[in-house]
């Protein structure tokens, strides 16, 4: 479960965050929706404990954040926007030094590459790999984690449509396991149907949930760039 209670953030004079709340259920995949600027990628750095929020808490499973950092940490995975690994390091390398941290094997390793289809790619330097490719060593990464918390930002960018769909199931199943899933993205359209919950955010607060099964037609507005005055 993950709760955040009036968290507030500024850069410089812009009031990014300006007490938003949030609520995230396990055993379900709740999408956090907004136009560009709105806070959605701010509001997840704080909650993986990437960024610190001005005021407000957060508990992660119980644990706040701030408090019990570490317990906190333990029990979230978190994908940025756009994963970034050492260039010269392998996919190979680069999962295990992550499998490593994580307490996992090499063959739950191999097994996660594979399973994200990046294994035949294991002595390609990061740098080289394309974005999707990238993508899908950060979401191996990822879900090596297997963390009862899960927090992604705009996941789907970069995939194909295939690997989007692989994605979704991906999700889909980890909700039936019960974990906690909280999923920044445009894609709205993608989402409708399969998405249990949709938060709406608004220049950096929450403004209630849409209908997950008609996200698009209950805010067209998302369209548009909407960044929040100072
Ligand atoms: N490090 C930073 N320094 C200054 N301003 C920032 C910083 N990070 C974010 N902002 C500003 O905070 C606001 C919210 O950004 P944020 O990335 O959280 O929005 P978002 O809802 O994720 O948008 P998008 O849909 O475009 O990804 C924006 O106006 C952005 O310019």
């Amino acid at each position: 479960m993950i709760l955040a209670h009036e968290l507030t953030k500024s850069f410089g004079a812009r009031r990014v965050l300006r007490g938003l709340d949030l609520a995230v259920e396990p055993g379900a995949i709740t999408l956090m929706v907004g136009a560009n600027g709105a806070g959605k990628t701010t509001t997840l750095r704080i909650l993986a404990g990437l960024a610190r929020a001005d005021g407000g808490t957060v508990t992660i499973c119980g644990h706040d954040l701030e408090k019990a950092r570490g317990a906190a940490l333990a029990r979230m995975s978190f994908l940025p926007q756009a994963p970034r690994f050492h260039p010269r390091l392998t996919t190979g390398q680069t999962a295990r030094f992550y499998g490593e941290l994580r307490g996992r094997t090499r063959r739950d390793v191999d097994a996660g590459l594979d399973a994200w289809g990046v294994l035949e790619f294991a002595d390609v330097p990061t740098g080289k790999l394309s974005g999707g490719l990238r993508q899908r060593l950060a979401l191996a990464v990822f879900a090596l984690a297997d963390a009862p918390v899960l927090m992604l930002d705009e996941p789907g960018l970069s995939l194909d449509p295939q690997w989007r769909r692989s994605l979704q199931d991906f999700l889909v199943n980890e909700a039936e396991r019960g974990r906690t899933i909280l999923l920044a993205t445009h894609l709205l359209g993608e989402w409708e149907g399969k998405a249990d919950r949709c938060l709406l955010v608004e220049h950096g607060r929450s403004q209630g949930e849409l209908p997950p099964d008609r996200i698009r037609d209950c805010f067209p507005r998302l369209e548009r760039d909407a960044v929040p005055s100072v």
